[in-house]
């Protein structure tokens, strides 16, 4: 997979080549460049926002710069070549979730458009729309200063689902949400720690009875944490122990 960020600073993607992530670049398995907007700025201040139309707090991004940038680094999609998926963090976003992670996993080239201030002028993503998907993505209920790091959560969401790049891939198969609940805790040794003791079942070796104690536990924290999942879950979801619980 082939990855572009656009941004007024880059530093703040440098994260990505750490870890799981730098090794999976390493390997070849993505490639991830990262573009500073304001190379396409041609004033000696290198501006690339301006005040809102209709007044208003803060700054908005201009358009003329980022129409540039996106031509550029978008570049001529070859006729036949489906176009990048161009994806816009912002807070009045479509909810990121990890069944996203799983359709951009499928995607094979991935631009994201970093803003910051007020946004960036709506024309910018009306325009792009009509040579390219573009979806605006928010990470969760809450506004931070820019795209930046709503960037690194989706590429990291997405880039572990990808072939080879997690160790062992049946993690991501165990995710939470991958069968909509939330994931029940975790233990490892040592058996007691400070006066707590792992739960017995998880010693048992009965394969059985800890797949049914994990299920009771993901579907306890899923109902105290997010009724909501539990709410969407298909009728057929739940079995007859699962209703039992
Ligand atoms: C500037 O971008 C944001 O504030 C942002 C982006 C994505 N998700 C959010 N919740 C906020």
């Amino acid at each position: 997979m082939r990855i572009d960020v656009v941004t007024i600073f880059p530093g703040y993607l440098a994260p990505l080549r750490e870890a799981l992530l730098g090794r999976a670049i390493d390997a070849g398995l993505i490639s991830v460049a990262v573009h500073d907007l304001r190379t396409w700025t041609h004033d000696v201040h290198q501006a690339v926002d301006d005040a809102p139309y209709g007044g208003g707090p803060g700054m908005v991004m201009r358009p003329q710069v980022w129409g540039e940038a996106l031509d550029a680094v978008v570049g001529d999609v070859p006729s036949g070549e489906a176009p990048p998926r161009l994806i816009v963090p912002t807070p009045a976003g479509r909810p990121f979730t990890q069944a996203m992670a799983h359709e951009y996993a499928a995607e094979s080239r991935l631009v994201f458009a970093c803003g910051r201030y007020e946004g960036i002028d709506q024309r910018v993503i009306d325009d792009a729309a009509t040579w390219m998907p573009v979806d605006e993505v928010s990470i969760g209920d809450y506004v931070l200063v820019g795209g930046e790091v709503a960037v690194l959560a989706i590429v990291e969401a997405v880039a572990r689902l990808l072939p080879g790049v997690l160790g062992n891939p049946a993690s991501a198969e165990q995710d939470s949400f991958s069968d909509g609940l939330l994931e029940g805790p975790a233990y490892t040794r040592p058996e007691t720690w400070r006066g707590r003791a792992v739960p017995d079942v998880l010693r048992s070796g009965n394969h059985g009875a800890i797949a049914r104690w994990r299920r009771d536990r993901a579907l306890e924290r899923t109902a105290a944490r997010r009724p909501d999942l539990l709410a969407a879950l298909p009728p057929t979801a739940l079995d007859r122990a699962d209703r039992a619980l």
